[in-house]
């Protein structure tokens, strides 16, 4: 069956970021439809990063509009972003190695926590009832992506493929309308790999979710994504699907080889 997209959730037009003399982004333009798993791709510093740290509010570009859901976005701060419903995972596991697995998803819901410790001692009962409900929220998240059996165990202690899994649980316990992925690949073996695959597209199938991701894995980006952008020295070279991008001379010659 086709699948299906919705509206524009976030239109990027003419984004131009620098920092000092490097220009990280130049004049890039392009748009993230509902329930798509858009891809990002492009060499070393091609400023795929860049382009997901403006999207979450870390850097605000220079020039450039950014209309998130019909609105035109004014400067937003991280955490603005977050309360939006973006959420994101890191290129390197940002992840508190000590806590528990639970412990470091439960911060994934730190923004919707309403109660403050005057409000907790005030409204003890209130204040519970908040707990439970998002222990019950981060016990989905855990079912959902199978890690109950190392629920209780450091973060520090687990394999590299499964801290990316709960990074991954960490962002889901916000409950994302738009989810970023920096690399969710990376360093893992092709069974890993297989694994985080499945669950992103299961994400993206059972909860509806829009992702946006980057990686340097080109068959899994071309297994996954719906539509790829393609950038090359901070500027976008190619848009479209993985046939398309796949067969345009252009990202051939930059990035997946050569055309002749
Ligand atoms: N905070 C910063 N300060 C100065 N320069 C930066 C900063 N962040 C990124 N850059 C520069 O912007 C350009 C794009 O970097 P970016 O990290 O976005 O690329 P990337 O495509 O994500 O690279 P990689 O695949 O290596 O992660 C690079 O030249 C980089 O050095």
């Amino acid at each position: 069956m086709a699948r299906q997209f919705g509206d524009v959730v976030i239109d990027l037009q003419n984004i131009s970021l620098r920092f000092g003399g490097v220009k990280a982004l130049t004049d890039i333009s392009f748009n993230v439809v509902e329930h798509e798993i858009r891809a990002i791709i492009g060499p070393n510093g091609a400023g795929k990063s860049s382009m997901l740290n403006v999207i979450n509010g870390v850097y605000h570009p220079q020039e450039g509009n950014i209309i998130f859901r019909g609105q035109q976005r004014q400067k937003m701060e991280p955490y603005e972003a977050a309360s939006q419903g973006i959420a994101r995972t890191f290129q390197n596991i940002a992840l508190f190695k000590g806590m528990s697995v639970l412990d470091n998803i439960m911060t994934g819901r730190n923004l919707m926590m309403k109660t403050s410790f005057l409000h907790h001692m005030l409204y003890w009962g209130k204040a519970q009832r908040e707990e439970i409900e998002h222990r019950k929220k981060v016990e989905e998240v855990i079912d959902f992506l199978e890690i109950q059996s190392i629920r209780k165990t450091p973060v520090g202690r687990l394999p590299y493929g499964l801290q990316k899994r709960v990074e991954l649980a960490r962002a889901l316990a916000a409950e994302p309308t738009l989810l970023l992925l920096d690399e969710p690949m990376a360093g893992m073996n092709v069974e890993e790999k297989q694994d985080m695959c499945r669950f992103i597209l299961d994400v993206n199938d059972q909860f509806g979710t829009t992702i946006v991701l980057i990686e340097h894995d080109m068959g899994v980006v071309m297994d996954i994504s719906d539509r790829v952008v393609v950038l090359d020295y901070g500027k976008k070279i190619g848009d479209g699907t993985p046939d398309e991008v796949k067969n345009d001379p252009k990202v051939i010659d930059a990035y997946l080889g050569t055309s002749h």
